[in-house]
């Protein structure tokens, strides 16, 4: 566990970054740091690997005081993503990431090993390895700054803002990557982002910070959006805060209507596919419309919610774990389900 014990860091100028901060990070959990441009975020993370020295009060690693530990030891024990990734230029991707190993004595032929599998790990193709990061896209390099991080298996890791300097649709995949590595790791993770949205989908508890870090609420993601804090946080997590809880609910209490014998649903005819998934709505004039579907077992409230109002028979077709169609269900059968159940269901299988 890492505590911020009144951790405070004024600038020399008289700047003050951070007041003095007082914060649990849990063990195996994701924190997220979340807040405006200038709140001290970056500082508060740089805290925990000495990168920056808190000038009163102490951050603790597992209750040892890190001024007290050795910083090059330290920072070997803690992994550290940030934004675009930091990777060295001369140094083919296999190489990258077995950084730390390779500082840490391994030998070289099992610090590749070690690099090799991570690349796996973190969803890339194997002749990826021999790669220079400027042949990667951008997604891809921040895929590698993770394997990197992760290289020697250290326990804590930090993540300053890795993602956003991706498009917002592979930004969605390393995140969705990013809780799949952490269902199987349990990393001790305190991840830093200016982005809430963000921040509600990755944390187990958020921190959401104003000027000189200064806690303005810490919650779990649903307590967050549902129970603001004040205002200003409020404000900050924006006024579609209601439609974003929906994608921490799960969709297993929508009332799904079994499928009949016919295809018929009113004037709408549902196509299935040969497997038996949903290949569209057939009007009665005979045109083909997608059918937008929903997996209860594993969607949430707010999947299911788009998908009955995209479809143009207002109705959502429910599927299975293996994508078959087995129901429908209506709009009203999902406002139904919003209106029953405010329990925030985790939909990350932890
Ligand atoms: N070396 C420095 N000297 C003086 N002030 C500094 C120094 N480094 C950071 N600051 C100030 O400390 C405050 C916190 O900076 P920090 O980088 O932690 O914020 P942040 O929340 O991470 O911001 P951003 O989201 O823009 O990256 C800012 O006002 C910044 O200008």
């Amino acid at each position: 566990m890492i505590r911020f014990d009144g951790a405070a860091k004024h600038h020399p100028d008289g700047t003050v970054a951070v007041a003095g901060l007082d914060l649990d990070v849990p063990a195996g959990r994701i924190t997220v740091l979340v807040g405006p441009s200038g709140c001290g975020k970056t500082t508060i993370l740089r805290m925990v690997n000495r990168m920056v020295e808190p000038t009163s009060g102490r951050v603790l690693l597992d209750g040892t005081d890190v001024t007290r530990l050795p910083a090059a030891g330290l920072r070997r024990g803690i992994g550290y993503v940030i934004q675009q990734a930091g990777l060295f230029p001369h140094r083919r991707v296999i190489d990258n990431i077995a950084t730390v190993p390779y500082l840490l004595g391994w030998d070289r032929r099992k610090a590749r090993a070690r690099a090799a599998e991570l690349l796996e790990l973190v969803g890339l193709a194997p002749e990826t390895a021999k790669r220079y990061p400027f042949q990667l896209s951008g997604g891809q390099q921040q895929r590698v700054g993770v394997a990197r991080a992760l290289a020697a298996d250290p326990p804590v890791l930090l993540m300053d803002e890795p993602f956003s300097a991706v498009d917002p649709v592979v930004r969605a995949g390393l995140q969705e990557e990013l809780l799949r590595l952490q269902g199987e790791l349990n990393k001790t993770v305190l991840f830093v982002t200016h982005d809430i949205e963000e921040a509600v989908r990755l944390g187990d508890q958020v921190v959401v910070l104003r000027e000189h870090g200064e806690i303005a609420q810490l919650a779990d993601p649903h307590t967050l959006l549902t129970a603001p804090a004040d205002e200003s946080v409020a404000a900050f997590l924006g006024r579609d805060r209601g439609l974003r809880g929906l994608g921490l609910r799960s969709a297993a209490g929508v009332a799904v209507r079994p499928l009949a014998d016919t295809s018929q649903h009113g004037d709408w005819e549902l196509l299935l596919d040969a497997d038996g998934r949903p290949a569209g709505w057939r009007a009665t004039d005979g045109a083909a419309h997608p059918a937008p579907a929903f997996h209860p077992g594993g969607d949430t409230l707010r999947t299911a919610l788009d998908a009955a109002v995209l479809s143009p028979a207002g109705l959502a077709v429910a599927v299975g774990p293996d994508g078959r169609a087995v129901g429908t269900a209506d709009r009203a059968a999902v406002l139904a389900a919003l209106a029953d159940d405010h329990r925030p269901v985790s939909t990350r299988g932890r």
